[in-house]
């Protein structure tokens, strides 16, 4: 395939654009089919019967589909749906399946085989699989690897389910819940190619760095066309739509940023917006030629509550206001014995006298200033909030020291989500063909709203764990995620067979369950290691870390945010290397010294960026300054649970502090 692209001529194209295009297109296919010697063409083969399928022969079923010289194929996408059997048939409904293999490889060369009869009953134990246990659990060095030769019936189930239907899944740690998602991302891709490339899909994940350790996934499946994205990335866009040099940089504390980020806010920015449409006082006067041609107050006030009624956008309402007054003219005209055509009246609309008067009844408003007002006016926020908000809760979202102009405005996270609601008040958001939300349960109902309206049109694939809530905003239950949403029928599935974390180590995390989550189901693991536990003293953090330093793997050494500086000049004191999770190296550093995240032995990851990360070995200090470090006890044992399911081997717990009551 890839002598057959690398021999095709753009010349062909004739005219340049048309060569610069074939050209474009030949060096993409060349990097697609680019080979990585360490990533076999295919994990596992499907003998079929013929008979009720009506599909016959064997299939090799691998990450893309590859043909031969007569372009027939060799293997199939694991997308197709041909290879779905590989994922789903049992004994008990072999789908038209004699035989399953799997193939297991090392470096890139195949090393065993299992067979699966499908056909007889199942000896016990048969159903065993070891190379699917030693992908599970072979030791996790760099960023997240795709789970393609993997994927579990009940993973498969949500992967493959329809583009149509939008799909929440509530899984507990480790039980595949981003690597789901992005695979149902790579699979719709395959199954609605041409929608989704003009549509766009958008992987939403809670922060820069997280993002960094999923972004090989979609790639490595052949998927270089979606869109990966952090919420705050998302906001930030309101913001630089307006300003290009504006960006999220302020802070404030954590029951005003909940409030901003409360539904309600949605009808105050709409309130607040529309107040902005005033009814006229005066007729509107326009002379052309000799005569001067009016429309009354009355008629004027009809222009605009017609258009107010006719649920479209402020911004394209606003851009009807002059045809409308001019059609009125233009009726009048008529009237008078003229026949005036089109374009009179659209030199009438473009008229100064008209262009005035519609914008003092319907002025431009910029997103940005909405905002800015409803946030240092008390005026205008009170009679916006009226019904809604509490005095008090008014007084909260008052900036105490206004800034003197939206530019000057150190713009949050909660505010940036209210720009990007008003921005679409005002003009409609764009919608992409689907979404998949990572870490849902952390999002504010502005937030997820910021979601619905970029899937309006479009379906979304929503992850999460609501044990795992660590933002005082988070959602309390996911039907109210979904009506934020905008899509309250989606289905809710539960995932609760841990991949990650081994037994050992999440029967101790769910010792928390009870108080953070009491209505969840506690995970299990499928692990067939038990792991280990280690809870020891903590003298000397180098001391600690120089024990776990020799083991096979990589290593994540999870400390509360405060501690981090100390911890990493204790590690540098000690002459030990290590890169700091969310830290890009600093810029004069040599390049061969320089430590990326997820690129060596030993991670040094502040609590707070630790979600949706795994190591094999975590060495976790002190949990009870990690807990107190959050506003309030439950978001402290919810940001200990993550921090304590993070480990897929072993966990060392070291501190100096009591251990929090709850664990033991
Ligand atoms: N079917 C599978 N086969 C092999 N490995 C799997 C499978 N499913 C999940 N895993 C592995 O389990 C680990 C956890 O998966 P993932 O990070 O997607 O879980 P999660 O539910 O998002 O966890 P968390 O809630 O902690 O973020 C990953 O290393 C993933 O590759």
């Amino acid at each position: 395939m890839r002598a057959r692209t690398a021999s095709m001529d753009a010349s062909a194209g004739g005219d340049w654009v048309s060569r610069e295009y074939l050209q474009s297109t030949f060096a993409l296919r060349m990097k697609q089919l680019a080979d990585d010697p360490n990533v076999p063409l295919f994990f596992g083969r499907l003998d079929y019967a013929g008979g009720q399928s009506h599909v016959e022969g064997e299939f090799h079923i691998g990450r893309r589909h590859v043909s031969d010289v007569e372009g027939d194929p060799l293997v199939i996408d694991w997308r197709a749906p041909v290879s779905l059997p590989f994922y789903r048939a049992t004994r008990a409904d072999p789908m038209g399946v004699e035989r399953r293999r799997r193939f297991g490889f090392q470096h890139g060369s195949l090393t065993s085989y299992e067979d699966e009869d499908l056909t007889s009953a199942a000896p016990s134990g048969e159903d065993y699989s070891a190379i699917l246990e030693q992908e599970i659990e072979r030791p996790r060095v760099g960023p997240m690897r795709d789970i393609v030769a993997t994927i579990q019936p009940e993973q498969d189930v949500i992967v493959r389910s329809d583009l149509s239907q939008s799909i929440c899944v509530q899984g507990a740690p480790g039980t595949g819940k981003t690597a789901v998602g992005l695979h149902r991302a790579a699979y719709l891709l395959f199954a609605h190619r041409e929608q989704l490339t003009r549509q766009g899909v958008l992987v939403v994940g809670p922060n820069a760095s997280f993002l960094r350790y999923i972004r090989d996934v979609l790639p490595a499946l052949g998927e270089v066309e979606a869109t990966q994205s952090t919420i705050a990335e998302l906001a930030e866009k309101a913001l630089r739509a307006v300003n290009p040099k504006w960006s999220v940089r302020g802070e404030e504390p954590a029951h005003v940023a909940t409030l901003k980020g409360d539904a309600r806010l949605a009808e105050v920015l709409s309130r607040a917006l529309w107040s902005h449409v005033t009814l006229p006082t005066d007729a509107l006067v326009v002379p052309r030629g000799a005569r001067r041609w009016r429309v009354g107050v009355y008629e004027a006030e009809e222009v605009v509550t017609s258009l107010r009624n006719r649920g479209v956008r402020y911004g394209a309402a606003r851009a009807m206001v002059p045809q409308a007054l001019a059609h009125r003219i233009l009726v009048r005209m008529e009237l008078a014995g003229d026949s005036p055509d089109d374009r009179v009246q659209d030199a009438v609309a473009r008229s100064k006298p008209v262009k005035d008067y519609a914008g003092a009844m319907w002025p431009a408003v910029d997103p940005a200033r909405l905002v800015w007002r409803v946030l240092s006016d008390p005026e205008l926020l009170a009679s916006a909030a009226s019904g809604l908000l509490t005095e008090d809760e008014q007084a909260l979202l008052l900036w105490s020291k206004p800034p003197k102009s939206p530019a000057s405005t150190p713009w949050t996270l909660a505010e940036a989500v209210l720009v990007d609601e008003a921005a679409d008040l005002v003009e409609r958001t764009g919608s992409v063909g689907h979404i998949v939300a990572d870490e849902a349960q952390d999002l504010s109902p502005m937030m997820l709203r910021a979601l619905a309206r970029r899937s309006s049109t479009g379906s979304l694939t929503v992850l999460g764990d609501l044990a795992q809530a660590t933002t005082p905003w988070a959602t309390r239950s996911w039907a109210e995620a979904l009506a934020h949403l905008g899509k309250p029928d989606a289905h809710v599935e539960q995932l609760t067979r841990g991949f990650r974390v081994p037994g050992e180590v999440i029967e101790y995390a769910a010792r928390l369950l009870p108080q953070i989550a009491p209505g969840l189901e506690p995970p299990t693991s499928v692990r067939r290691s038990r792991g280990e536990l280690e809870i020891v003293p903590l003298d000397s953090v180098s001391a600690v870390v120089a024990g776990v330093l020799g083991r096979e793997g990589s290593i994540g050494l999870i400390a509360p945010d405060s501690m981090i500086s100390d911890v990493g000049r204790d590690l540098t004191a000690a002459g030990v290397r290590f890169g700091i999770v969310g830290q890009d190296p600093a810029e004069d550093a040599d390049p061969d010294d320089v430590e990326t995240e997820f690129d060596q032995h030993l991670d040094l990851v502040p609590a707070s960026l630790a979600k949706g990360l795994e190591f094999d070995h975590v060495v976790l200090l002190e949990p009870a300054a990690l807990v107190a470090a959050e506003p309030d006890r439950i978001t402290g044992l919810r940001r200990l649970y993550v921090c304590l399911t993070r480990a897929v081997t072993s966990l060392v717990i070291a501190h100096a502090q009591p251990l929090p009551a709850e664990l033991s």
